[in-house]
């Protein structure tokens, strides 16, 4: 069975040009002039894109006492209304501290509920030997990267020896370690003193974390990953105390990768302000959102490049659950959506506004997180060859945001009132229309696979033979420039 996507403009990474695209099964067998196959999807005035690759997720994660709402079923259907046809969720060790264990446990809770295809990232939650032999199992089962939270006291944050230790280990196994940059120490002083000074709803969570407890965290991190010989990557940067150490440490020759989320690129802390307190509530995420200026920043990372790709971090819960946080705002579930209006948003307020060309757009939506976590060019590319995980993108189409008409199951949206321009008009997953705009589509639980992304060793090898050429070494001496000693 074949498909062609007919008479649109293809936007890749690096070109844009007119183009049909043959589709056979589940990949694409030409790109070309007239081409024709058994049923035809109609691109006229559209772009085809490689579909969008969001390398963030929670999808029904325990966290704080809870777990997140969103569910596999609802999020990857959400996904693909929006154009994304890849997902990387964090799978999370439970009680047991199993990195096998969690593993199966997202394998059981996803497999039968996913319309798009998943991947995982592993948590590293503490540190013993058996995490240090279960993550050649991670690697084995096709997850090449491993998530430590420097926040989060008392849960899941990791102390720097543990980190070290778990970074060693990735260079080992061909991997790449990810951290959430905050300084949990500081940030947990920094809540009782906002609550003992009666600061207790939301906007205590923002004062809290203020953008130099990331920044240090960021720099701890990097430190740590140039000390271990591994490339990093630092998920959700907001502010620019981040994004200088990350630009700094790429100036030095650092492979270190910064993923700004599109909440902190066009929500700010005001919002956090706000006199309704649902409002403020849904809003609360690690790390918050910052000012104009470090929205600013984190644009122009993107268009300049120390910045690579745009996630959503989409971990979403109910307002009743936001409400476990009434009068103590640390008890406040954290994390907002996104899943299904980062690329609209990111389109309206990036391309539209100039601040990204269409090519940008895919680079980060896409090519540069599906280059980053070895999983080029089956994904994250229009070539023959790979997925056929397609977008046909009409730019003139638009929306307005609205959780009344969103398909994420969550009861409000964080971009709830945006008026969006560019909307997916066919999403296309290994070949499959999973969206089809105004058409009634429905979640195809079930269809999607999780996708296998193996070791990358390539760039921990060409730092470890950087570092054994220039290692710190002892100085040969003749015995007769050397004192006696008497
Ligand atoms: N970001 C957030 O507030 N919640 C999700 C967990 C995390 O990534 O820190
Ligand atoms: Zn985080
Ligand atoms: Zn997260």
């Amino acid at each position: 069975m074949t498909k062609v996507i007919k008479g649109g403009t293809i936007v890749t990474a690096d070109r844009t040009y007119e183009a049909d695209v043959l589709i056979d099964g589940e990949t694409i067998l030409e790109i070309g002039e007239n081409l024709k196959g058994d049923e035809t999807l109609d691109a006229e005035g559209a772009y085809v894109m490689p579909g969008g690759i969001d390398p963030h997720t929670h999808l029904e994660m325990p966290f704080m006492g809870t777990t997140a709402a969103e569910t596999f079923e609802s999020g990857t259907f959400a996904a693909a209304a929006g154009g994304t046809t890849m997902l990387v969720d964090f799978c999370l060790p439970g009680e047991d501290g199993s990195i096998r264990n969690a593993i199966l446990e997202w394998d059981r809770k996803s497999k039968d509920q996913i319309s798009v295809d998943i991947s995982y990232h592993m948590a590293i939650t503490g540190w013993n030997e058996s995490i240090f032999e279960e993550m050649k199992f991670a690697v084995d089962r096709g997850i090449n990267t491993f998530k430590h939270f420097m926040a989060y006291k008392g849960a899941l944050m990791v102390q720097d020896d543990e980190m070290f230790a778990s970074f060693k280990r990735c260079a080992e196994l061909g991997a790449m370690p990810l951290v959430h940059a905050e300084n949990g120490d500081i940030v947990a002083e920094l809540q009782q003193k906002y609550l003992a000074d009666g600061v207790t709803g939301p906007e205590g969570h923002a004062y809290s974390r203020p953008p130099e407890v990331e920044g240090e965290a960021a720099n701890r991190a990097i430190m740590i990953a140039d000390a271990a010989g591994v490339p990093l990557y630092i998920v959700h940067v907001s502010c620019e105390q981040a994004h200088e150490a990350i630009r700094r440490a790429r100036q030095k020759g650092m492979r270190v990768y910064g993923e700004p989320l599109i909440q902190h690129l066009t929500l700010d802390e005001s919002e956090y302000f706000d006199k309704d307190w649902d409002y403020a509530a849904r809003r609360v995420m690690s790390p918050p959102f910052r000012n104009k200026e470090h929205q600013n920043g984190l644009w122009n990372g993107l268009s300049a490049g120390s910045l690579q790709v745009v996630a959503t971090d989409h971990c979403a819960f109910s307002t009743e659950q936001k409400r476990f946080g009434l009068g103590d705002f640390t008890k406040i579930p954290n994390g907002t959506g996104g899943i299904e209006d980062r690329l609209s948003v990111l389109w309206t307020h990036g391309v539209e506004t100039g601040r990204l060309t269409p090519e940008e757009f895919v680079a980060v939506t896409s090519t540069n997180i599906a280059k980053i976590l070895n999983v080029y060019p089956r994904k994250g590319a229009i070539l023959p060859g790979a997925d056929a995980d397609i977008v046909v993108w009409d730019p003139k189409a638009t929306r307005t945001i609205s959780a009344a008409t969103q398909k994420s199951i969550i009861d409000y949206n964080v971009f709830e009132g945006f008026e969006v321009t560019g909307l997916p008009r066919y999403t296309l997953s290994r070949g499959d229309v999973v969206w089809a705009a105004g058409q009634n589509s429905q979640p195809q639980p079930g269809r999607g696979k999780f996708i296998p992304r193996p070791a990358f060793p390539a760039p921990n090898k060409a730092l470890s033979t950087w570092k054994a050429l220039t290692a710190p070494r002892a100085i040969q001496r003749d015995p007769l420039n050397i004192p006696s000693g008497l």
